[in-house]
């Protein structure tokens, strides 16, 4: 697999000079430092010896479940103090888009997604309704005319645990209205979890959504440039010498190519070696866009590079 256009297995001290040109390392969470609450054995030693050795890191979620703080306490469990605002999750990222990008601070919107998110919206000046189990109730006449606020601007969809046929109703209703916006987190299908378990993602919440309402979502996630965007931009970074680390091909490998980054893949997560081979055959420039330059079996790959 190795070659100029292919993507390189790199190991111990061959990980050095890649280390050494970068200043910057964005890390996916799910599947890359954690697999649920489960931490990546030497995730913590990795990202702390980083810091260490002057490294800036960042936090790239496309889990809109938690909050920045939350994360932050979350990642302090495991063994590595991180700044909430070194979190950059798409419940945070979400609320900066809808206000101020979608200039809906002080307006209202639907959301489908978690208390996370809700805090997060609260946090930017943007109201929302919908929270929390919604049960089938009446008939299919009642369905089609439920009550509908007049103030809500848009539909958010994020991971909701509540999820039900009443909500993809409701969001549907709001989004036949003329110039309701819809905005998603993310398109992650699958969320990886503790003993190679998976989950249901984001993505299968949403693509039910669009289907309802034959419409597509605008979304804040990976690969969309926007969250390295809000990084770069608060934090002045040369995209040329950061290095985003992820599970996932098409979302957080195709995030570093899409905004230039030196890309590593790790195989703790979702994407598989026969993922990058297949890319890499397909002779397709957009798929070539998912072939990382490199990559690892874990994050604790890392480590003898780091240990010097
Ligand atoms: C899996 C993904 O999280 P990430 O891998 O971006 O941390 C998600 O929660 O949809
Ligand atoms: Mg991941």
């Amino acid at each position: 697999m190795s070659g100029s256009k292919g993507s390189a297995r790199l190991s111990g001290a061959l990980l050095k000079p890649l280390l050494d040109s970068v200043d910057c390392v964005l890390f996916d969470c799910d599947g890359v430092i954690w697999r649920g609450d489960q931490v990546i054995p030497g995730a913590a030693e990795v990202i702390n010896l980083l810091k260490k050795n002057g490294k800036r890191v960042f936090f790239l979620t496309n889990n809109s479940s938690k909050t920045r703080r939350m994360y932050a306490e979350k990642m302090a469990t495991m063994g590595f103090s991180v700044a909430p605002e070194e979190v950059f999750g798409t419940a945070y990222c979400c609320a900066a888009y809808l206000s101020t990008v979608c200039q809906l601070q002080g307006s209202k919107v639907y959301l489908l997604g978690s208390a996370a998110m809700g805090q997060e919206l609260e946090a930017v000046g943007v109201r929302h309704t919908g929270l929390g189990p919604d049960h089938i109730t009446g008939s299919q006449s009642d369905w089609a005319n439920v009550p509908l606020d007049p103030e809500v601007k848009a539909v958010v969809v994020g991971f909701d645990q509540h999820f039900s046929y009443m909500k993809l109703n409701r969001a549907m209703q709001y989004l036949t209205q003329q110039g309701c916006l819809f905005v998603g987190t993310n398109r992650d299908t699958r969320l990886p979890l503790e003993g190679g378990k998976i989950v249901p993602g984001t993505g299968c919440i949403l693509q039910a959504v669009e289907t309802a309402a034959q419409r597509q979502a605008q979304t804040v996630g990976k690969p969309n440039h926007y969250m390295f965007d809000c990084v770069a931009s608060q934090y002045g970074l040369d995209r040329a010498r950061c290095l985003m680390v992820g599970d996932r091909l098409d979302t957080d490998i195709l995030l570093g190519s899409n905004c230039g980054l030196k890309t590593l893949l790790t195989l703790t997560g979702v994407s598989t070696v026969a993922d990058v081979e297949a890319h890499e055959q397909s002779g397709c420039p957009e798929r070539r866009k998912m072939v990382p330059d490199y990559y690892v079996d874990s994050v604790a790959d890392l480590l003898p590079a780091l240990q010097g």
